[in-house]
């Protein structure tokens, strides 16, 4: 089924999705968006071919799938902006941390679809992880759309309980981030080493990607994978022994728990409202 793909907002993330639909094949006349800043918007129609709007109700009006791609703290006055053009034969597919299925529906008025997803930006190179959960009107058809769509970057997995929506946040949307910022400080330090930065980056860079197609690919014990690397009393004991001394299961414990904490936040403070 082919159907018309309005972006509300289309910052990071939504550039992500886009990036990975055009790259799959979906067609740019079938995908327009909106945003405030019209200075882009010359820049994503041609990086897309896609039709950009100035006025979310424009997007929103020609849509049979809207993606509300904004951030958690302008969602609801967004949505509220574009609520005459809403209509119940419409699927939502909200991006936002934190934001609750209820308080979308609230904010729609019309009794509509609404998927509740949490993707993550390599979605752009067609890598992507996306959380899913569907509200009780979202037709069986119409998961089967989304969990397409989002297959067309990358792949899904579906929760049954909104609470687990944070985890995934805390796992899958915020954690190339982590990884990133791994990469960042082993780079530094390949180069505090005398490595040049492009000869340091692409060492770390290819380590990381190699490690996670052997765990995506291979599907083995990933303790045993690591132990496969570790000769008795090697270079990898005593990098993993430094690790360990320096506490790296309480920092990333720690980090994944202030994640989940924090999207937990978002949810409450824009639930009451
Ligand atoms: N970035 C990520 O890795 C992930 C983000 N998310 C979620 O995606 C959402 C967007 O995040 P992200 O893409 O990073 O943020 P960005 O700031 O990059 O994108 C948000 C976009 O919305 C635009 N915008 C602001 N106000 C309006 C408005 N009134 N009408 C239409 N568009 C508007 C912004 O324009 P302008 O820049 O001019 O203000 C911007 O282009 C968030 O809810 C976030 O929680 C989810 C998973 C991962
Ligand atoms: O940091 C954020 O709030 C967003 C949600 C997940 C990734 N980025």
């Amino acid at each position: 089924m082919s159907l018309k793909i309005a972006f509300v907002g289309v910052g990071n993330m939504a550039s992500a999705i886009i990036g990975g639909l055009r790259a799959s094949g979906y067609a740019g006349e079938s995908i327009v968006g909106s945003s405030i800043n019209v200075e882009d918007h010359k820049n994503l129609e041609q990086r897309f071919g896609i039709r950009m709007y100035e006025d979310n109700q424009d997007a929103v009006a020609q849509a049979d799938v809207v993606f509300l791609c904004v951030k958690p703290n302008m969602l609801q006055s967004v949505v509220e902006g574009f609520a005459d053009a809403v209509r119940d034969d419409q699927l939502y597919v909200s991006v936002a941390a934190g934001i609750e299925i209820n308080a979308l529906e609230k904010w729609l008025v019309k009794p509509v679809a609404v998927v509740r997803s949490m993707p993550n930006t390599p979605a752009l190179v067609g890598s992507g992880m996306s959380g899913l959960i569907a509200n009780s009107r979202t037709t069986d058809e119409q998961k089967a759309w989304v969990a397409d769509a989002f297959d067309s970057f990358g792949s899904h997995v579906w929760v049954d309980n909104e609470a687990h929506m944070h985890t995934v946040t805390a796992l899958s949307g915020s954690a190339p981030a982590y990884f990133f910022r791994v990469l960042e400080v082993m780079i530094e330090a390949g180069m505090a080493q005398g490595l040049d930065e492009a000869t340091s980056r692409k060492l770390s860079t290819y380590a990381m990607k190699g490690a996670a197609a052997m765990v995506t690919t291979l599907d083995d014990d990933i303790a045993q994978l690591r132990r496969n690397i570790t000769s008795p009393n090697g270079t990898t004991q005593a990098a993993l022994e430094t690790l360990e001394q320096q506490g790296i299961e309480a920092l990333v414990t720690a980090a994944v728990d202030a994640c989940a904490k924090r999207s937990k936040e978002l949810g409450e403070e824009f639930a009451s409202k």
